[in-house]
């Protein structure tokens, strides 16, 4: 035998009983997500085909692409939610596995339980194997960081829509991914509560420092919130063929971005020209 497990718990004692600190919001680890050639066919119909692209540590990585593209399917491989691609996945050094612990997920609708309330909500994204007061910390850190604290006590019917979003976020950072995994999470919310929530996800972010990758179909979206951008798509010639990595951009600038900035014009034109729409 050589030394002790690097994962064993300190036993507790009456000697050693110091207040307990609160656990960081601060993701223990950012991971890196590497595509290999991963496809997707559904009963034969090629959806996805040759995505090859890593993914940093800590990077923001938004994917636009045409509706029905499989941008969905990629994120969902990503999390172990679909486990029936081709080619090689990995987070981090090791293979995705299926409902992967190291990822959390974030979808357009909160999904929120609405017999709890929002603590008891974001609760339900804790480790299982967590100590009660470690997460009862962990979601006073999240209420705040979401800006929820005052409204934790109420059901999801009792809050407004951006704040059940709000909630539903700190849900999935209750888990402290290594990945965080949004799928067009602000796409049923009006314009202003969205850039409001565009805001929150870059303090969240500066904050966690998680790797996050994003669907979204908002191109403007995508410059202000990613370092990266995979546009997503199918060849002219045979869309039958599946979509695969069209272009991977790096956006200028460091965040918060000049919306009104020469650069992300430019770069915006450029992505609605690879999305098929004429941008005037
Ligand atoms: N479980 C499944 N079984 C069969 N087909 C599926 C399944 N999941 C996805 N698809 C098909 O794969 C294609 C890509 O779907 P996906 O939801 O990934 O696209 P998307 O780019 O996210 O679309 P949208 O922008 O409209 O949300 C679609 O044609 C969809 O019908």
């Amino acid at each position: 035998m050589t030394s002790a497990p690097a994962l064993e718990q300190p036993v507790s004692t009456a000697e050693s009983a110091e207040p307990e600190l609160p656990t960081p919001v601060v993701a223990p680890e950012s991971l890196s997500v590497k595509f290999n050639d991963v496809g997707r066919a559904f009963g034969g119909r090629t959806v996805l085909r040759n995505v090859t692209m890593t993914v940093n540590p800590g990077e923001v990585v938004a994917i636009l692409g045409a509706s029905g593209c499989g941008k969905s399917t990629l994120l969902r491989a990503v999390g172990g939610l679909d486990v029936g691609f081709t080619g090689e996945l990995l987070i981090g050094d090791r293979a995705v596995s299926r409902y992967d612990e190291r990822t959390a997920v974030g979808f357009q609708e909160p999904r929120l339980l609405p017999w709890r309330s929002i603590r008891r909500n974001i609760e339900l994204g804790l480790p299982r194997d967590l100590e009660k007061s470690a997460g009862k910390a962990r979601v006073d850190e999240l209420l705040d960081l979401v800006g929820l604290s005052d409204r934790a006590h109420l059901r999801p019917r009792e809050i407004s829509g951006g704040m059940a979003q709000r909630a539903s976020l700190a849900r999935a950072l209750a888990r402290q991914p290594g990945v965080l995994l949004l799928d067009e999470p602000f796409g049923a919310l009006d314009a202003l509560t969205r850039l409001k929530m565009q805001d929150l996800l870059m303090d969240v972010h500066a904050s966690t420092g998680t790797t996050v990758l994003l669907v979204t179909h908002d191109v403007n979206e995508a410059m202000q919130l990613a370092d990266r951008i995979l546009l997503l798509g199918c060849p002219d010639s045979d869309p039958a063929e599946g979509a695969t990595v069209k272009s991977l951009v790096t956006v200028p600038g460091t965040r918060p971005r000049n919306r009104a900035s020469q650069d992300l014009a430019r770069l915006g034109s450029q992505l609605y020209a690879g999305l098929g729409v004429d941008s005037h």
